[in-house]
């Protein structure tokens, strides 16, 4: 049985325009797809096309949407916390911006233990906490350190932390490395690759930047002004992107692309993927030749090899 199943999902807000009177803003046109246990997919488009409206879709934020959202088999609709706790304890959420999303008096093992506290009858929440925190490596030390005594990558290791503690069937992440730095970056997107290989967690996470998607997700869904225009496994996209919007995106992807590469991300699903009669990986056919790792970026394959260990 798939994880998600995704019918007909609209949403719409009141647009506001000045004298727009009742006009609506349709912000996501009849979306259907399912996800399976496990899989790990990237949401990409311009800024605006609908990727953070569908998150909230997904984490059964969003009222207004229209449409089925199945989780299990089990409807999902916006209500209230205890009403969703069956989900939530199941799917968790890493949001944009970590330190806002961090409550500022809380001290870091407060926060990461909220969740056990708030939605399981945990009865050693500090263990786990700790646990957790190890494994995004932030050792004890951390355990008493308030929001502002982090820096950006360690209070979104810490939103990490929280996230992964019940340990969630999906991880919901808006733009997860965003706004950190290139080494910060790197640990980051190596920590979550790892749990999703380790512990088989899926992935459904937003980024406008296709290059940090291809190297987290086998799975690309591309997004343009509410609707999705591409959905396929990431290597046989990178082969042969259909749509004018993926093609964009490729273009103006920076070196992680490479990174995915050189991983074996895309050879894997290019084997694998149902349309790999549509063309041959140009990563693959460059390196059979002694080439770059691929057309789209060839100066960064060595991003990999040189990623620090997390800690
Ligand atoms: N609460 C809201 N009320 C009205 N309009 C909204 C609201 N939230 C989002 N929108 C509009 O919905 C559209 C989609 O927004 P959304 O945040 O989902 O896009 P996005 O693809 O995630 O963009 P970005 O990459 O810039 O974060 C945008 O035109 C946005 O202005």
């Amino acid at each position: 049985m798939s994880l998600y199943t995704v019918e007909s999902l609209r949403l719409a807000y009141p647009a506001r325009r000045l004298f727009a009177g009742h006009a609506v803003q349709q912000v996501l046109r009849d979306l259907s797809f399912t996800i399976a246990a496990g899989e790990t997919v990237g949401l990409v488009g311009a800024s605006g096309s609908g990727k953070s409206s569908l998150l909230r879709c997904l984490l059964a934020l969003e009222p207004r949407a229209q449409g089925c959202i199945r989780f299990q088999g089990r409807r999902l609709r916006a209500g209230s916390v205890r009403a969703l706790g069956w989900y939530r304890r199941a799917v968790q959420y890493v949001p944009q911006d970590p330190v806002a999303s961090l409550e500022p008096r809380m001290s870091v093992a407060q926060i990461v233990m909220e969740p056990l506290r708030r939605l399981t009858g945990e009865t050693a929440p500090l263990a786990r906490a700790t646990e957790a925190l190890e494994s995004v490596g932030l050792d004890h030390r951390y355990l008493a350190r308030r929001p502002h005594e982090l820096s950006g990558g360690q209070a979104q290791r810490v939103a990490i932390a929280r996230a992964i503690v019940l340990r969630p069937q999906v991880l919901l992440a808006d733009e997860p490395v965003s706004g950190l730095d290139m080494t910060i970056r790197a640990q980051v997107a190596a920590l979550l690759r790892g749990l999703c290989a380790e512990q088989g967690m899926g992935l459904v996470m937003v980024s406008h930047d296709l290059s940090v998607v291809a190297t987290l997700c086998r799975r690309v869904m591309v997004m343009e002004a509410g609707a999705l225009v591409e959905d396929r496994p990431l290597a046989a996209l990178l082969a042969a992107p259909h749509h004018p919007q993926t093609r964009r995106l490729l273009n103006a992807a920076p070196p992680m692309i490479a990174a995915a590469s050189s991983q074996g991300f895309s050879n894997e699903t290019a084997e694998q993927s149902p349309d790999r009669g549509a063309g041959t990986c140009p990563s693959r056919a460059a390196r059979a030749g002694g080439g770059p790792a691929h057309p789209y970026c060839a100066s960064a394959t060595a991003a990999l090899g040189a990623e620090p260990p997390v800690g």
